[in-house]
């Protein structure tokens, strides 16, 4: 029975760097005999302006009866005059609630080839492996009430809303706790429980379900601490949990430490391991179209795909060595680049993944 792939390469960066990601996994397909089947479809501006909606019906269906989904990333100036209730990242916000996809892991890998092209010290970040747990369809992206209105007085008042239930916040708890189970056994939850109601439940439900997992370790950290420490020391972390758009701007300065965000892949996870695979970057406008985009986060994300969902560890350690291969002949992207090395284009990185695996 074929596996089926649904590949959303969505805007900007998006369709070059999906190209070089399968590149890969269509080669591993052939040469490991993954049964994998492929089928495109339009999200973000792309089906926006092809349809009238950033997350057609259509889409929805293919992703759901999908094996597994791997999008690019969306948005771009173009759609930033939409209202927001048909914008790009609407789509993306959309497709992670429809499919249930609430546990969104981000590894902060840094390659020791890459400790010149972090903007730390090499003896901050040299090691660094670290995983952030972020819950993905609660929180303040999806809170009601949320708009602009006018108030009695005719001032324009925009709200945003943070909730979460207990059950939100106790599924996301288990699955930090099992990762962590599988790593060295630490977990930081970051919140704000000095300030915000929501997150004192938070904190409670993490500390109650760490009752279950007797041998991880659990700290708490604010989250303004949490962005200092991670700039400070971040290998005093080994897994951080947290909400929904905390997860999103840790994530981006964990980036950094790795060298560049171009080099974060991500999986979104629901409660059977049926996921979603993306970078953890955007479509990058300011870029795009100029073939430099780095495409390791996304061929790293496929790398957890064929370990999470499709439960072929070997194949995602193929690919994991290959682009450890690639930055040993010293190979870099722009955001990578640091001197003495051989600057290449998204294509020739993705080329020198794809070399590295057939040799
Ligand atoms: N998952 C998604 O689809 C996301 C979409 N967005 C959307 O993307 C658009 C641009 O957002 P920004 O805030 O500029 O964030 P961004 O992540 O697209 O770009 C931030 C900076 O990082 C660089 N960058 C990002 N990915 C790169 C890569 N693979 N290789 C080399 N450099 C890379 C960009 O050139 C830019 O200078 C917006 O419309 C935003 O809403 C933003 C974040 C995530
Ligand atoms: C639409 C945004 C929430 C996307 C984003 O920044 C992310 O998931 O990292
Ligand atoms: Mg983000």
């Amino acid at each position: 029975m074929p596996k089926k792939i649904a590949v959303l390469a969505g805007d900007g960066i998006g369709p070059e760097i999906v190209a070089e990601a399968i590149k890969v996994l269509s080669f591993l397909n052939t040469d490991m005999n993954l049964g994998l089947v492929f089928e495109n479809a339009l999200i973000g501006g792309a089906a926006y302006d092809a349809f009238g909606t950033p997350l057609p019906q259509t889409t929805l269906n293919l992703c759901k009866n999908a094996d597994a989904v791997l999008l690019g990333a969306v948005g771009g100036p173009k759609w930033e005059p939409l209202a927001h209730a048909v914008r790009p990242e609407r789509g993306l916000l959309g497709i992670r609630s429809e499919l249930n996809l609430f546990s969104n892991l981000r590894p902060a890998i840094l390659y020791p080839q890459l400790v010149e092209a972090s903007t730390l010290k090499p003896e901050v970040v040299s090691g660094l492996d670290l995983m952030i747990v972020r819950e993905l369809t609660g929180g303040i992206y999806f809170g009601q009430p949320r708009g602009v209105h006018v108030a009695e007085n005719g001032e324009k008042v925009g709200i945003n809303t943070k909730i979460y239930s207990e059950s939100e916040i106790r599924r996301i708890a288990h699955s930090a706790f099992k990762i962590a189970q599988k790593r060295h056994k630490k977990l930081c939850s970051v919140d704000k429980a000095n300030v915000l109601e929501v997150t004192e439940l938070w904190r409670s439900v993490m500390t109650e379900v760490g009752k279950d997992y007797p041998d991880v370790q659990l700290s708490h950290m604010y989250v303004d601490n949490a962005a200092m420490q991670l700039v400070r020391a971040p290998k005093q972390f080994d897994v951080i949990v947290t909400s929904n758009m905390f997860g999103d701007i840790l994530s981006d300065i964990a980036a950094m430490l790795t060298g560049s965000i171009g080099m974060l892949p991500s999986a979104s996870l629901d409660a059977n391991a049926k996921g979603m695979y993306e970078p953890i970057h955007g479509s990058a406008p300011d870029i795009a179209g100029q073939g430099i985009a780095n495409p390791l986060a996304t061929i790293l994300s496929v790398a957890m795909m064929l370990r999470y969902t499709f439960n072929q560890p070997d194949a995602a350690e193929r690919i994991e060595r290959a682009v450890n291969s690639a930055l040993d002949s010293k190979v870099r992207t722009a955001d990578i680049y640091s001197e003495g090395m051989t600057k290449v284009s998204t294509s020739g990185m993705g080329d020198a993944v794809l070399n590295a695996l057939k040799g």
